[in-house]
C-alpha cells in the first residue's frame, strides 16, 4: 500500500564530510520535494559524537515520523544506533564513499530520487546485528577489509578512489591472523587475511562478498577468505563474487573460501587483527559475540 506522503514528518540529517559528493543543494532538494507532496520535513547536521538525544527530543516533542539519514554506512550505524527504539521510520540518501546498505535495500544512488523516495517509499523491517554491545547494520570485518578501514579513516580525502588506493596498498602487505569460530558449539581454527560477517549482501559500491545476504532473513553471512598464495587470491574473490555458492561451516576447508550462514558466531581473535563496524574502524577485540537481531528497525525502500 502507498504511504500518503502529507501525514509525514521528516528529519532529514545531513553528513557534511561523508563521501566525496558536495551537499549544499541537499537543504534546498528536501524543500522543494517537501511542498510538492505536502509534508513537512526539516534538516539538520549529523554530529561526529554519534549522540542524536537532540533528534530524540524533537521526535517526542513534534511528533516527526521519519528520521532520513544522508551520509554513509558509519552515519546509517550511528543514527540508527541512538534511536533505534523509537517508533519511526528511516531512510537514506546514500551520500557516502561505500553505501553498502543503501544499494542493498535498492536505494537509488541519485540525491533527488533518494530524497523521493524517503516521502513514497515503503517502510519494511531490516535486520540489524551486535558485535558483543555495539551495533551493526552492514557489516563487520576482521582483518584485511578492517585495515583498510583504518588507514582510510587517516586519509584527509574520502570516497572511492581514496578507497580503493588503501585497498591496493594494503593488498601487498596483507598478513593472515589465526582465528577460532564457534558456530553451534563446533569450534573451528582458520588462518585468515579476512572474516566478514555481512548482513547486507555487499561492502558498498556494488561490491558484493557475500551475494546470498539478505537484509530481512534472519541470518549473518560469514565468509572467511583463508591462507592461500596472494597470486591467487584475487581470482578466488571474483569467484565467490560470481559464484557465492554456500559451504559448510563445519567441514574442513583449508585454501577455499568458506561461506556460511548463522544467526550467531564466537570469533576469537587472539592476534587481535583490526576490526571495523560498518566501515568505521573500531579497537580490536579479543572475543567478539556476534549476534543477528531480527526485524531491528523499519527501513524505508522502493515498493
Ligand atoms: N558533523 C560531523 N562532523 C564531522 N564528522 C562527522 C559529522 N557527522 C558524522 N561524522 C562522522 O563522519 C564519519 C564518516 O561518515 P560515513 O561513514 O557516513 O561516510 P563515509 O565513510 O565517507 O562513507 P561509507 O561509510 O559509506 O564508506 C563517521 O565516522 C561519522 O561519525
Amino acid at each position: 500500500m502507498r504511504v500518503d506522503p502529507s501525514q509525514k514528518k521528516l528529519i532529514f540529517l545531513v553528513n557534511p564530510i561523508s563521501g566525496t559528493r558536495p551537499k549544499a543543494d541537499l537543504a534546498d532538494l528536501v524543500k522543494q520535494t517537501a511542498e510538492r507532496f505536502k509534508s513537512q520535513a526539516i534538516v539538520l547536521p549529523t554530529v561526529a559524537s554519534g549522540d542524536y538525544s537532540f533528534v530524540r527530543q524533537r521526535i517526542e516533542e513534534e511528533a516527526y515520523t521519519d528520521v532520513i539519514i544522508c551520509g554513509g554506512d558509519g552515519t546509517v550505524n550511528n543514527v540508527m544506533s541512538d534511536l533505534r527504539d523509537l517508533d519511526i521510520h528511516f531512510g537514506i540518501v546514500p551520500c557516502g564513499s561505500g553505501n553498502g546498505l543503501a544499494y542493498c535495500a535498492g536505494i537509488p544512488k541519485n540525491p533527488q530520487k533518494a530524497i523521493e523516495l524517503a516521502f513514497t517509499g515503503k517502510a519494511r523491517y531490516i535486520d540489524a546485528f551486535l558485535v558483543n554491545e555495539q551495533f551493526a547494520c552492514m557489516l563487520c570485518g576482521l582483518g584485511f577489509d578492517a585495515k583498510v578501514a583504518h588507514d582510510f579513516a587517516q586519509q584527509p580525502g574520502r570516497g572511492l578512489l581514496t578507497y580503493t588506493q588503501q585497498t591496493i596498498k594494503n593488498y601487498f602487505t596483507a598478513t593472515t591472523y589465526h582465528f577460532e569460530m564457534v558456530v553451534e558449539e563446533h569450534v573451528i581454527q582458520t588462518d585468515a587475511f579476512f572474516i566478514s560477517v555481512a548482513n547486507s549482501n555487499q561492502f558498498g559500491n556494488q561490491f558484493t562478498i557475500a551475494p546470498k545476504a539478505s537484509l530481512n532473513d534472519g541470518l549473518l553471512d560469514i565468509v572467511v577468505v583463508p591462507k592461500m598464495n596472494k597470486a591467487i587470491l584475487p581470482f578466488a574473490l571474483m569467484q565467490q563474487v560470481r559464484t557465492g555458492q554456500l559451504t559448510s561451516a563445519l567441514e574442513e576447508q583449508t585454501g577455499t573460501i568458506q561461506y556460511f550462514q548463522t544467526a550467531k558466531i564466537q570469533i576469537r581473535n587472539k592476534d587481535l587483527a583490526p576490526l571495523h563496524i560498518d566501515g568505521e574502524p573500531k579497537e580490536s577485540l579479543e572475543t567478539l559475540n556476534i549476534r543477528i537481531l531480527p526485524r531491528c528497525v523499519q527501513l524505508i525502500q522502493p515498493i
